[in-house]
């Protein structure tokens, strides 16, 4: 188990500023998952941590051994840090066992390749060939291979992004429990916030090529950095509002607010499933139901509030939704807000 710290990250491309003075601490044994969206720079951080890239400022340190810093580039294969790719990560002609013991050392090779292949459910398929193999056991073999030789630091950039929804989420699931019990300390990139907010222990958001805010997943969802945030990382409702006394006055009512901010904003943000509908009559507030997005599970409701103002609700999928129709409008829970941005010129 490793501890990875990186701090004040610059890289360029010519005239792109791809990563512009990012800080981030994986604690040892950790999943930290980098979300931001195409373009942002998570492959560029990435890469300038396996070493592929030449870092143009800033230090990258593993257990306080700097790998990259004003003077130092270590190169990839001393890093001790291990990649999964989207795809294509396997040897072709080798078998899985071949692919997962591929430069393990040979006294160790036999033991480590069958707990490894255990670790992502596939043993038993050590004398399998790549091509007879779907392409989610193709990515548990990749996940075994870095996992083998025990990196200090193991990198997923998109592993899941080839593969199909339903497949998806159950491969997630067992690589998450298998980088758990091999102690891993890993990064994710994805720029699926779903991916993110379900199997990262902390998420860091980057936006523009520096991290906009890093933390517990609960802490991004619920207390996201800002608006932006707020809309990357799942559906939002923003509202205006009044704030005073620790309460903000809304269309939907007076609500709590998650922490009390000084200077706030006059925006407040509520997620989808804070709003509960029930027959119309017994609430200050109603609106009509215009559309409805049926997942299975649940549903999210467009609703159009008396005054005009639009609001999304998520609702079970149990729940009776009839377009046209008039409700009232609930809200559980506190609202998020935001301190006014210092004025331009100011720090
Ligand atoms: N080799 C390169 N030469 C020039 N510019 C590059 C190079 N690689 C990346 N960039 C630029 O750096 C920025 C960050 O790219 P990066 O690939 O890190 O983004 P990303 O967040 O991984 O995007 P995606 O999700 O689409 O893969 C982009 O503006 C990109 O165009």
């Amino acid at each position: 188990m490793s501890r990875l710290e990186i701090h004040g990250l610059v890289k360029r491309y010519g005239t792109v500023l791809a990563l512009s003075g990012v800080d981030l601490t994986v604690e040892p044994g950790t999943l930290t998952a980098v979300l931001g969206p195409s373009g942002c720079g998570k492959t560029t951080l990435l890469r300038c941590v396996a070493g592929f890239e030449r870092a143009d400022g800033g230090r990258i340190r593993v257990d306080g051994r700097e790998l990259a810093g004003p003077r130092r580039h270590t190169s990839p294969q001393r890093r001790g840090i291990t990649v999964v790719p989207q795809e294509g990560a396997l040897f072709p002609h080798l078998s899985v066992k071949d692919n997962v013991g591929y430069g393990l050392r040979r006294s160790k090779r036999q033991a480590r390749v069958a707990e490894t292949l255990e670790l992502v459910g596939l043993g038993g398929y050590g004398d399998r060939m790549p091509h007879e193999l779907s392409g989610g056991q193709r990515q548990r073999v990749a996940v075994a291979r870095a996992l083998a030789p025990q990196p200090a630091l193991i990198l997923l950039d998109e592993p899941f992004s080839a593969l199909d929804a339903a497949l998806r989420s159950d491969l997630r699931t067992d690589i998450q429990a298998a980088l758990q019990a091999a102690g891993a300390t890993a990064i994710l990139v994805t720029h699926d916030q779903s991916e993110a907010l379900s199997l990262a222990d902390q998420v860091a958001v980057i936006r523009d090529g520096h991290i906009v805010q890093n933390g517990p997943p609960a802490t991004v969802y619920h207390q996201p950095a800002d608006p932006w945030v707020a809309n990357f990382v799942g559906e939002a409702v923003l509202l205006p509002a009044a704030i005073a006394d620790g309460r903000a006055a809304t269309i939907l009512g007076a609500l709590p607010l998650t922490e009390a901010v000084d200077d706030a904003t006059g925006l407040v943000l509520l997620r989808p499933e804070q709003i509960r509908l029930s027959p119309a009559g017994q609430a200050a507030v109603h609106a009509t139901i215009e559309d409805r997005h049926f997942y299975g599970h649940d549903a999210v409701v467009g609703l159009r509030l008396d005054d005009g103002t639009r609001v999304i609700a998520r609702v079970p999928g149990t729940e009776p939704v009839i377009l046209g129709a008039t409700v009232a409008v609930h809200v559980d829970g506190s609202a998020h807000t935001w301190p006014k941005p210092p004025p331009a010129g100011t720090s």
